[in-house]
């Protein structure tokens, strides 16, 4: 049984530097799924919180407050936001945990990976003051600067509900932004704890904005709004699209981190161990609630057989439990809505003709409390069928074949995603040829799952718009400004005086 922290907050949003409710007094409980237990009380923001949430950001913004501190400052916060998270570290994984029902493990790796972000984007902010350009003219002086994008809007999911949010607001301080934030409303305590660093540590009023509530109401004027200049999403793909429809009509920057169906291809000669027990941490890590999981495994032929039954055999064995269940290897899913699509989906695919292996079905005996869906493998499956297509969001792998190089490339593009897929080979040569195929924005070689705050990450096709992390993920919320000085004007004589003399 989880407990839960003494917090009873109806003033979960912060507005201008101060701990708000929202104007309704309408609240939210937030409840673990890994037993239904509340966790905390929280206020549901509506239209007008986001609205005065955005008033403060740009009036912040305007002042100059954040964006006129010199870079390397900026830089300072963002390391010692770093140091605090780590001492807090324990109290934050707990809050993620109790919010998502992740293992407290998973939570702990999450805050450390939180943290090298938040070091990241530290170092690099003022790392770079533009660059001068040559414009084939010794009297002109012409150079590129980088100056923040403005307002951003965040709009942050439920499974890596931190993480995802820091992707963001550390670039974005860095590069001088101020920004909104509206996490899932599943999810929201962490991003509690985030603002109370930024207070602490001296992030002035305004800057950093935080509605807790729902997608439609909390989280639309984010996309809508004149003064918003920036929206950036990760999330499904049809709220990516409605978030992208919405932003047009003021022309605001967008960035998109959307979902996936990732395969992960393994070829025969593939070490056998490791790539099976990779294909599990691919597909059931965070019970398959993971952008990049590894849903769709695609095995040559001469193996398929052998590795398929090695894999099931394991599946089975997995163990499910809460947060702080040490014999636990993996949680529940976020809700029971959830669950109800995950085993729908399923279904879906066993209607369409794949055979379920193993899984297929919610936890039982004490799982029964918590929203468990059993390790899922589904294979004599083809493309085209709604399983290899759609993202499960869930446990739930499907297995296709192959028999050559060219038709494990094209089975592994063949998505209208493009976020992650691995390789696994012996073969260096071929590893190196398929990755340079694969139509994805991360590709791993024999490995997968792994992100570094130094490398890009993002997605090819309808996984997304611009990347996260590495120097792109400054770049996005920086705008390129050009400023050419002639320091000796001339008359141009373009056009000729026809007054002179009158
Ligand atoms: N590409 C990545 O890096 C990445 C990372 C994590 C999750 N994801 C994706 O996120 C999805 C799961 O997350 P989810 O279920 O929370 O997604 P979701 O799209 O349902 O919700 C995401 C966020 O959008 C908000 N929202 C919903 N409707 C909105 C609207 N009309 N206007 C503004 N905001 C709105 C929600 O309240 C939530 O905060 C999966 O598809 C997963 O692949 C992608
Ligand atoms: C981006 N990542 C892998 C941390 C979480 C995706 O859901």
């Amino acid at each position: 049984m989880t407990t839960a922290p003494a917090t009873a907050a109806a003033t979960s949003l912060y507005i201008d530097g101060a701990w708000v409710a929202a104007r309704s007094g309408d609240t939210r409980e937030i409840v673990c799924p890994a037993d239904g237990a509340v966790v905390a009380t929280v206020s549901e923001a509506g239209r007008e919180d986001t609205e005065r949430a955005i008033a403060a950001a740009r009036a912040a913004f305007d002042s100059g407050v954040w964006p006129s501190v010199p870079a390397p400052r900026r830089g300072d916060l963002l390391l010692r936001t770093a140091a605090r998270l780590r001492e807090r570290r324990e109290e934050f994984a707990r809050a993620e945990s109790l919010d998502t029902g992740k293992r407290i493990v998973e939570s702990r790796i999450d805050m450390d990976d939180i943290a090298a972000c938040f070091e990241y984007f530290g170092r690099l902010a003022g790392q770079e003051a533009g660059r001068v350009v040559d414009a084939g003219d010794n009297a002109v002086v012409s150079r590129v600067v980088h100056e923040p994008v403005g307002v951003c809007g965040m709009i942050t999911p439920w499974n890596y509900p931190l993480l995802q949010a820091a992707w963001k607001m550390a670039p974005a301080l860095a590069a001088g932004c101020t920004f909104v934030l509206k996490p899932s409303e599943l999810t929201p305590s962490t991003a509690m704890l985030m603002m109370d660093v930024f207070e602490e540590l001296g992030l002035p009023a305004g800057v950093a904005n935080l509605v807790t509530g729902a997608g439609a109401a909390a989280g639309a004027p984010l996309s809508e709004h004149p003064d918003v200049d920036m929206v950036s999403f990760t999330g499904g793909l049809e709220t990516g699209k409605r978030i992208a429809a919405a932003a047009s009509a003021t022309v605001k920057k967008v960035a998109l981190e959307l979902g996936g169906k990732n395969p992960n291809v393994v070829f025969a000669d593939a070490d056998f161990d490791a790539a099976v027990d990779n294909a599990l941490n691919a597909a059931f890590v965070h019970s398959g609630q993971v952008c990049s999981a590894g849903a769709r495994l695609i095995v040559e032929r001469s193996i398929a057989e052998r590795f398929v039954d090695e894999l099931v055999r394991r599946a089975e064995g997995i163990r499910l439990g809460g947060p702080f269940d040490d014999g636990a290897e993996t949680g529940p899913l976020i809700s029971a809505a959830h669950r109800e699509k995950v085993d729908a989906y399923v279904r879906a695919g066993v209607a369409e003709g794949a055979r379920l292996r193993c899984g297929g079905r919610s936890g039982d005996g004490d799982l029964e409390a918590g929203q468990y869906y059993l390790p899922t493998v589904l294979d004599r499956v083809e493309r085209g069928m709604s399983v290899v297509v759609d993202e499960a969001f869930g446990p739930v792998v499907t297995v296709e074949t192959f028999g050559d190089e060219d038709e494990a490339v094209a089975t592994a593009n063949d998505t209208h995603y493009g976020l992650a897929g691995a390789v696994w080979t012996q073969d260096a040569g071929r590893a190196q040829r398929v990755a340079g195929r694969l139509r994805h924005g991360t590709i791993w070689i024999n490995d997968f799952h792994p992100y570094l705050p130094q490398a890009e990450w993002g997605g090819f096709g309808q996984s997304g718009v611009g990347r996260e992390l590495g120097p792109s993920g400054l770049a996005e919320y920086q705008e390129a400004k050009h400023i050419y000085q002639n320091t000796a004007p001339q008359v141009t004589g373009w056009f000729a005086d026809h007054g002179k003399g009158k």
